[in-house]
């Protein structure tokens, strides 16, 4: 039997469960599929749990820093694993237990347990159910890639979700990818007490910001005793007695490094070689992201693409703001375009890196005149205070229109002082305006009009 909907939305991540509550308030009926955990990706084996760890990573860094700020701690600080796994858990469950409790008790909404599969541009397969609707929504995410690098099927490996269920500290890790999943998981496991390290095959770790924000992260990683090896060409795998033995061809250094366990953090791929796409019609380009135009509709019309899936973000905040623009659209008329989002993120290193907007490369490689303004954390009052002192402010503005290209805020607090940038950018003001703004002292913030006067 088919059943009929209004609206189908594959996959409860970043992106759906949201949608399907505005369509469902809207009087529509909605099926929602679900094939594993809901929340998605950030909820189970992404943002919040790394961000949970992060924080106890952080607990145990400024613990053993204790005496620089008169806090004498008189035994060596111990990680006990199973506890900070368990603090990690319970924002999973937590969270999980949320969507999904919202979801299955939601009006006008049916859940679907199982594995979605196109049968027609219209319908959809779930087990033994055939869904059918006008308007399908698909936001299925992605999952880490696997290269084939030699060895790689003889030895164990992990991936983000791998590390999530340890409970131990291992004794060597091996970090393959020099990124943001590969650098918050290093330092965190180094701040556990494991010996890292961390091996990238390009030049440079962050290899898409500036070289001196780069080396920054290096010096910030290096300076807490993470082996970093960069320019690793050709990457291998055997097993050895204490655990794995990776094979580095780098330019310098020992050609082999042992590690207890191995983290494979090479990027990402999305979700969409089993869903039957080829039968809907839906084109994907070559890396199999789902193709979509300035509104987030596919090549078929009636099927949009949020998330992960459709190469136009990785983020929680682009998934989430691909369901604002699609409800904007369909429900409130509006016009919005993904191509209107100014970028931004963090990475979530200690300190962060806050980033919006282009990097001075990026801006310079325009042809247009710059200002630049920076300023390291050692001249911000708030970094000194605090006794972190890593990292700098930079912003880059176009000279002649007066608006901001981009910024990047590496330094404690950079994830939140961002926003002050991001959020000028998106009202599209010229930089001058923030000129006379009063900000609260002591903050990272209160930097950035000092930042503007003294561009060059
Ligand atoms: C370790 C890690 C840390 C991260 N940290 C951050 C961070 O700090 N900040 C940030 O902004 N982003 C972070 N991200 C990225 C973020 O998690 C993703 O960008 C976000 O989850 C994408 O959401 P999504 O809705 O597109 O997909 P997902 O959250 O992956 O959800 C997709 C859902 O679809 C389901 N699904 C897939 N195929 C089917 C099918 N055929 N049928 C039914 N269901 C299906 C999946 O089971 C899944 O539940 C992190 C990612 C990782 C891996
Ligand atoms: N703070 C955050 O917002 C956050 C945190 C974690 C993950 N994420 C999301 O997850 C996605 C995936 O993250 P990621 O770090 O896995 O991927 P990534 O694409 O950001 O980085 C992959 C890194 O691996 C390196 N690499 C690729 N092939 C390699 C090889 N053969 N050997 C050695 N190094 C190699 C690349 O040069 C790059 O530095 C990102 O796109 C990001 O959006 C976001």
């Amino acid at each position: 039997m088919t059943r009929a909907f209004d609206a189908i939305i594959i996959g409860a991540g970043q992106a759906g469960p949201s949608l399907a509550g505005r369509l469902a308030a809207a009087g529509q009926q909605v099926a929602i599929v679900e094939r594993h955990l809901f929340g998605g990706t950030c909820v189970n084996t992404g943002c919040k749990p790394t961000k949970t760890l992060v924080a106890s990573a952080y607990a145990a860094h400024l613990a053993r820093r204790g005496a620089e700020y008169g806090v004498m701690i008189d035994a060596p600080v111990r990680i006990d694993m199973a506890k900070v796994r368990a603090r990690a858990d319970k924002v999973i469950m937590d969270s999980r237990n949320g969507v999904e409790g919202w979801l299955r008790n939601m009006t006008n909404c049916t859940v679907f347990d199982g594995h979605a599969r196109f049968e027609s541009a219209n319908t959809v397969r779930v087990g033994d159910e055939l869904l059918t609707a006008s308007k399908i929504f698909i936001n299925v995410g992605g999952r880490p890639v696997i290269p084939d690098f030699p060895g790689v099927d003889e030895v164990p490996y992990l991936t983000n979700s791998g590390m999530l269920k340890l409970d131990r500290v291992p004794k060597h890790l091996v970090v393959v990818g020099g990124s943001y999943i590969g650098l918050e998981f290093a330092q965190m496991f180094r701040r556990f007490g494991a010996e890292v390290t961390v091996v990238e095959k390009g030049l440079r770790l962050v290899s898409r910001e500036d070289p001196d924000i780069s080396d920054m992260i290096r010096e910030i990683l290096e300076s807490e005793g993470i082996h970093i090896r960069t320019s690793a060409e050709c990457i291998t795998f055997k097993s050895h007695p204490d655990g794995v033995s990776v094979g580095v061809d780098c330019t310098e250094g020992a050609p082999e490094i042992v590690g207890s366990d191995v983290l494979l953090a090479v990027g990402r791929r999305p979700n969409t070689d089993d869903l039957g796409l080829d039968t809907a019609g839906v084109a994907v380009d070559a890396r199999g992201y789902i193709q979509v135009d300035d509104g987030l509709a596919s090549s078929v019309p009636g099927i949009f693409a949020m998330g992960d899936c459709n190469g136009r973000g990785a983020f929680t905040h682009t998934a989430y703001n691909d369901f604002e623009i699609i409800a904007a659209n369909l429900l409130g008329g509006a016009a919005r375009k993904v191509s209107d989002r100014i970028p931004g993120y963090a990475l979530f290193i200690d300190p962060p890196l806050g980033r919006v907007g282009m990097t001075v490369t990026q801006a310079k490689a325009t042809g247009r005149k710059l200002l630049i303004g920076e300023r390291p954390m050692t001249h911000v009052g708030r970094a000194v205070e605090k006794g972190e002192i890593f990292g700098k402010m930079q912003v880059v503005v176009d000279a002649e229109t007066r608006k901001i290209l981009g910024a990047a805020i590496l330094g404690t607090g950079g994830d939140e002082a961002i926003h002050g940038i991001l959020d000028i950018m998106n009202v599209d003001a010229d930089y001058t305006e923030l000129q006379w703004a009063v900000p609260v002292h002591p903050t990272v913030s209160e930097l950035i009009p000092t930042l503007l006067n003294e561009m060059k």
